[in-house]
């Protein structure tokens, strides 16, 4: 049977890496490009199709930090798609980011110094930045509006003697410490990108425990340090470049240096086959490259407590409804607007 796969932030990186991969791995998948940026969906659909010219790639337009966009996005996919069997919520940013060079010189001598290439702790903070709808972009980007995009799809997710599955692009970047429940969009901190990782793990947690008995089924991947735009805006290429040869060596130590998109994308590809029922919730999946290029997956508990993924989902839904009423408002007050300036002379 056809599998019908949402991709968010589909048109490059490892969303892209991924349309590719499924389009190799099943060829009864249709897949669904959600991206803020028709013109760079529309590229992205005809690299896919060069490869794969009887695949069945439709777009939408998403932006998912903006949340009348995000609503009309759920619309059309509700419109055009019976059932969804997946969707990877993988689109996200790191905006304006800075590396703490003391902390990491400081960290290449230490013994942590394997994780610190890992997870990036302590090396890095970004500046945040406010969206129309009043909400932290970050926070809004990562999680929110991947969140109301899910809660906006149940309809087409829950479909009888069938599963669907939720496939979170996390990061082992998330960190408990940079999470704080009263400060649920970060606007008091410097690490928004660790926090709303770190919200994407407990909020798969709590959508597995709430969602289970209806046949959704939540995970999370991190794919590694990969070289994509995300990872080009942290350093400028030619410093890339010159400390290439350091992280080609550092793999031999560390198989999270996946760094092609490729690489990347293998747990997103390796979810993609396994029974939703047999993953383990509190699991986050990561996608692993030898020192000889060989590509898996593993597992690794989440330092997730289920008490503070459950208050986060409260949270959530307290603020879904004060978002969506929001913007009900608004949209009144410009059709108001319209009205009255039609019934002008
Ligand atoms: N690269 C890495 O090392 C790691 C990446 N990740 C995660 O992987 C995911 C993919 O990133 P990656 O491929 O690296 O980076 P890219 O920047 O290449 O891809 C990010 C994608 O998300 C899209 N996107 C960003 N903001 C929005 C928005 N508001 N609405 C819709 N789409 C949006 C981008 O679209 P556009 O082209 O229009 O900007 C782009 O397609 C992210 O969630 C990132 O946090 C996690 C761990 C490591
Ligand atoms: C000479 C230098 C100043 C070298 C600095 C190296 C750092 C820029 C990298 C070391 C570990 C990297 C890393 C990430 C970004 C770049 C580093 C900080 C990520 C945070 C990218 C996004 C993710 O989600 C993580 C999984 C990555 C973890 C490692």
């Amino acid at each position: 049977m056809e599998k019908v796969v949402l991709v968010t932030g589909a048109n490059s990186g490892i969303g892209l890496a991924l349309c590719e991969r499924l389009l190799s791995l099943d060829s009864q998948v249709s897949l669904c490009l959600a991206c803020r940026n028709m013109q760079r969906a529309e590229a992205a659909r005809s690299a896919l199709l060069a490869s794969h010219s009887d695949a069945h790639i439709n777009l939408i337009r998403l932006d998912v930090g903006d949340i009348s966009s995000v609503l009309r996005a759920a619309q059309e996919v509700k419109m055009r798609y019976k059932r969804l069997d997946y969707i990877y919520l993988n689109a996200g940013i790191m905006p304006d980011p800075q590396v703490d060079i003391r902390a990491f010189f400081k960290g290449l001598f230490s013994r942590n110094v394997v994780k610190m290439f890992a997870t990036a702790e302590g090396l890095l903070t970004q500046q945040d930045h406010m969206t129309k709808d009043g909400l932290q972009e970050v926070f809004a980007t990562n999680l929110f509006g991947h969140f109301l995009m899910v809660r906006e799809l149940e309809p087409v997710l829950c479909q009888p003697d069938h599963t669907a599955q939720l496939i979170w692009t996390s990061s082992s970047n998330a960190r408990r410490s940079a999470f704080d429940l009263d400060d649920l969009q970060h606007q008091r901190g410097t690490e928004p990108y660790s926090s709303s990782k770190y919200a994407v793990d407990l909020l798969s947690v709590a959508l597995n425990r709430h969602h289970n008995q209806q046949g959704i089924y939540s995970s999370v991947i991190c794919p590694g340090l990969v070289m994509t735009n995300l990872t080009y805006g942290i350093l400028p290429s030619f410093l890339w470049t010159l400390i290439m040869p350091i992280m080609l060596l550092i793999r031999i130590f560390t198989n999270t240096f996946t760094l092609t998109p490729y690489n990347g994308a293998e747990a997103l590809c390796w979810l993609y086959l396994q029974k939703p029922e047999s993953l383990d919730p509190l699991a986050k999946y990561h996608s692993l490259t030898s020192g000889l290029g060989k590509n898996y997956t593993a597992p690794r508990k989440m330092d997730v407590v289920e008490g503070t993924s459950e208050a986060l989902y409260d949270k959530l839904l307290k603020l879904e409804i004060e978002i969506r009423k929001k913007n009900k408002d608004a949209e009144q007050q410009i059709s108001d607007l319209q009205h009255h300036l039609n019934e002008a002379p």
